[in-house]
């Protein structure tokens, strides 16, 4: 395998099994690699399987078909998965939609931040510098540490997830349309975050997402998904500006013709990059 390619997903199928009778095909097929220090987004209409090829990525589902090399290591082989565990939980990091759900609303900020060194080193207390750094990192103040998910925003939950995943040093993020249940202005910045630590941290990235605009900002490849199936690749320019397949066509045409408040926030968007 070529040294800078991270992760290489091969010919990937899954079938959800809803009883004897009935069975949901929901990825059919799919492959794609992402290189190292590379941003790919994963774009397609709800249902198309984007989440699915997430969780099998991320080891939460186990394929029915294909395989997923992480770093080289067949992970969806049990074997392999066990041998390697410790290190796929700390150098791969996923990041859900619904940051409600995924951070635990029974402990506070700096433990839920913390969690990657716990399951590292076992320890029970983390340096309080340390998570502060963290926070500071993704635009929250130390006052922050003691509150509890419920006291926060869906934006400012969604920095903690960022955190968290961050603290682990991570080679590989999964975010699973991280910015979709987030208002559009927020969303902006949430993009720009993960821009500027992508860029200071030099990881991999898998960005999956609705929003076609968000993907033309971001992501260097781009992948489109249809019925389960990925049907066009390729650069993010040529992808948006030379569309092959008719669904990638059908997609782009229905990103809406932007109004001035877009408009303005492409613009902040460019200058709060440099
Ligand atoms: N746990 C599950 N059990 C049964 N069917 C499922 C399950 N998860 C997803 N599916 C089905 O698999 C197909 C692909 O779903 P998936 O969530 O991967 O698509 P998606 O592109 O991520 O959609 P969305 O953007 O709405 O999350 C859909 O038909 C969905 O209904």
């Amino acid at each position: 395998m070529e040294n800078d390619i991270i992760l290489d997903v091969q010919h990937l199928s899954h079938v959800f099994r809803l009883n004897r009778k009935t069975k949901v095909k929901a990825v059919n097929d799919v492959s794609f690699r992402i290189k190292k220090g590379e941003i790919y987004g994963l774009v397609g209409e709800s249902g198309s399987g984007k989440s699915t090829v997430a969780r099998c990525v991320m080891n939460i589902y186990k394929p029915s078909g294909g395989e997923v090399f992480y770093k080289g290591i067949p992970v969806c082989k049990n074997r392999e998965f066990q041998k390697n565990r410790k290190m796929l939980q700390m150098t791969r990091q996923m990041i859900f939609q619904d940051s409600a759900s995924s951070l635990n609303p029974g402990i506070k900020v700096r433990d839920i931040v913390a969690e990657p060194l716990r399951i590292q080193s076992r320890k029970i207390r983390t340096d309080k510098r340390e998570i502060e750094k963290q926070l500071e990192m993704v635009g929250l103040d130390g006052s922050y540490l003691e509150k509890y998910p419920y006291e926060l925003s869906g934006g400012q939950r969604q920095r903690v997830a960022i955190a968290r995943a961050l603290l682990a040093k991570p080679d590989l993020i999964v975010a699973d349309e991280p910015i979709a249940s987030l208002d559009v202005s927020i969303q902006a910045q949430m993009v720009n975050l993960f821009r500027k630590l992508q860029k200071e941290q030099g990881f991999s990235f898998l960005f999956i997402a609705h929003d076609l605009s968000m993907v033309r900002f971001l992501c260097d490849r781009t992948g489109v998904m249809y019925h389960g199936g990925l049907v066009e690749e390729g650069t993010t320019k040529d992808v948006f500006s030379h569309p092959e397949h008719k669904y990638t066509k059908a997609l782009l045409e229905a990103i809406p013709v932007p109004d001035p408040r877009e408009e303005r926030n492409r613009r902040v968007m460019k200058c709060n990059e440099g």
